[in-house]
């Protein structure tokens, strides 16, 4: 079995997944509903453990092991009558009279609570929802009962809290097969402290644990990674695994040529990433408000586009790094800019070259598509994060969305496409794509940090797999 890497330090707060469904409803975008597809892993979950252990090397910079137990493992001989304590990421979006905007994540946790019901397990299962700061009842997780419920085809008990002699009632009354959704689990701040107090209480519930919360596996709290001190085994649920062998396994080791596509606003968030993705890609192609700083590292002026001053020496090194290790990195020729930052702004497509001052860069231009689509023509796998241009507003949706549809059109003939999450899942969404593409990930800030080549907390305190033969 590889030995563990050190994790990274967490590197900057993602925008959440709640606060990026509230700007897209604002936007007046539509999001979809799509079905995730589980077949590889709920079929076979020894096939993640194989891929896992497979994996040696992943960014240049250490040895990764990813290579968990699975709840697969477990059977009915494991779990019937036994209280399961499951840890999912079901902080989806909600209205603002409560209702569900979008329930990939909740649908996204169903194979593992299904496995573990079907095997007479009792289901005690803890999510997040949001960032509350103490008890806060519009980020209770009651507007989640039906739809689970609906989902899982039984009524899922809801305790009014996440500890104490109440839950601990409603644990010792719950069948065999039952499930009883916590409350919000942080409602105490003891969880994102992740108080070791705290996460025995929780632990204190049960007799086992499984982490299915990928979209929250970067996070070190009470319920993801606090509780596998005390709980033993502590497994993987399946779309942790799924998550872990597309992000992980696909990047490790891809079918060639492998492209990376890296967009949205800034140098800084997305830094580590190109640099891991430099390591391992054959293409790379950016785009988004990052774009400008690389041209202005270049001596080209960029109007009042977005730039990271402090990030220009940086941006010049990624371009030498490119060159020195023979990546093929393609900056847009073309942007299509805009007199003010609004969805009305008057705009224009111009070269890369000659950004009239006052004006800014919302979009990649058509010359641009082209040429990324050219470069797209004879990938194997690619991976994607990160918007081309302020997709938000219609008038710059134009790049991100050719290249949603490139991808739904690669995915079609054979090559792996990977969507990162945050908003380029956003842009799948919208342009009605999602569910063709190869894997789409729940979590916006972990897949960043997996692709960064960091472990998540919430996957290094799961038990070892037993190794298998590769
Ligand atoms: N040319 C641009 N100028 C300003 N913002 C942009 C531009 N292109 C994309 N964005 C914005 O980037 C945001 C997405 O960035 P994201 O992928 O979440 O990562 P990060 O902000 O961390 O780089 C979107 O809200 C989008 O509007
Ligand atoms: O929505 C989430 O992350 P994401 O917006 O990075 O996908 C997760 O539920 C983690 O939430 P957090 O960023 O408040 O820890």
């Amino acid at each position: 079995m590889a030995s563990a890497a050190t994790p990274g330090s967490l590197s900057f707060i993602p925008t959440s997944s709640r606060a990026r469904s509230q700007r897209l409803a604002s936007s007046g975008l539509r999001l979809p509903l799509r079905r995730l597809g589980f077949s590889s892993v709920a079929a076979n979950p020894l096939l993640s453990v194989h891929v896992a252990a497979k994996i040696r090397s992943f960014n240049g910079k250490g040895v990764i092991s990813m290579a968990k137990k699975s709840v697969g493992d477990l059977t009915a001989a494991d779990l019937k009558g036994k209280k399961v304590f499951v840890r999912a990421d079901l902080n989806v979006p909600l209205d603002e009279n409560q209702n569900i905007t979008d329930d990939t994540r909740i649908r996204a946790a169903v194979p593992t609570i299904k496995h573990l019901i079907q095997n007479g397990a009792k289901v005690i299962l803890s999510s997040h929802l949001g960032r509350p700061k103490g008890v806060t009842p519009k980020f209770s997780l009651n507007p989640l009962v039906p739809r689970l419920s609906e989902l899982l085809g039984i009524q899922v008990v809801k305790a009014d809290d996440c500890i104490g002699l109440e839950v601990e009632k409603q644990v010792a009354s719950l069948p065999d097969g039952g499930v009883l959704l916590l409350e919000n689990v942080r409602f105490y701040k003891e969880e994102e402290k992740n108080d070791p107090e705290f996460a025995k209480k929780l632990a204190s519930l049960a007799d086992l644990f499984v982490n299915d919360a990928f979209g929250t596996a970067h996070r070190a709290h009470a319920s993801t990674e606090g509780v596998t001190k005390f709980l033993k085994p502590s497994v993987a649920g399946f779309l942790l695994q799924k998550e872990l062998d597309y992000l992980v396994g696909a990047v490790s080791t891809p079918k060639r040529p492998f492209a990376a596509i890296v967009g949205g606003s800034k140098v800084s968030s997305k830094i580590g990433v190109i640099e891991s993705l430099l390591e391992k890609c054959d293409i790379l192609l950016l785009g988004g408000g990052m774009i400008f700083t690389f041209y202005k590292a270049q001596g080209l002026s960029v109007g009042s586009s977005l730039v990271e001053e402090d990030k220009l020496s940086l941006a010049t090194s990624l371009l030498e790094k490119a060159k020195a290790k023979g990546v093929s990195l393609l900056l847009p020729t073309d942007v299509v800019i805009a007199d003010k930052f609004a969805p009305d702004a008057n705009s224009k497509v111009v070269a890369a070259s000659e950004i009239p001052d006052g004006w800014m860069g919302l979009d990649i231009g058509p010359d641009s598509v082209k040429s990324f689509n050219e470069a797209l023509e004879t990938t194997k796998t690619v991976i994607w994060n990160g918007p081309m241009g302020v997709f938000e507003f219609d008038k710059f949706a134009i790049g991100t969305e050719a290249v949603a549809k490139k991808l739904a059109e690669l995915s079609g003939k054979g090559v792996t496409t990977i969507i990162g999450g945050g908003d380029s899942v956003a842009a799948v969404e919208k342009v009605g794509v999602a569910d063709v593409m190869s894997h789409i990930s729940t979590g916006g800030g972990a897949s960043l940090e997996l692709l960064e080549g960091k472990e998540l907390p919430g996957v290094l305190g799961l038990d070892e797999a037993t190794p298998v033969p590769v």
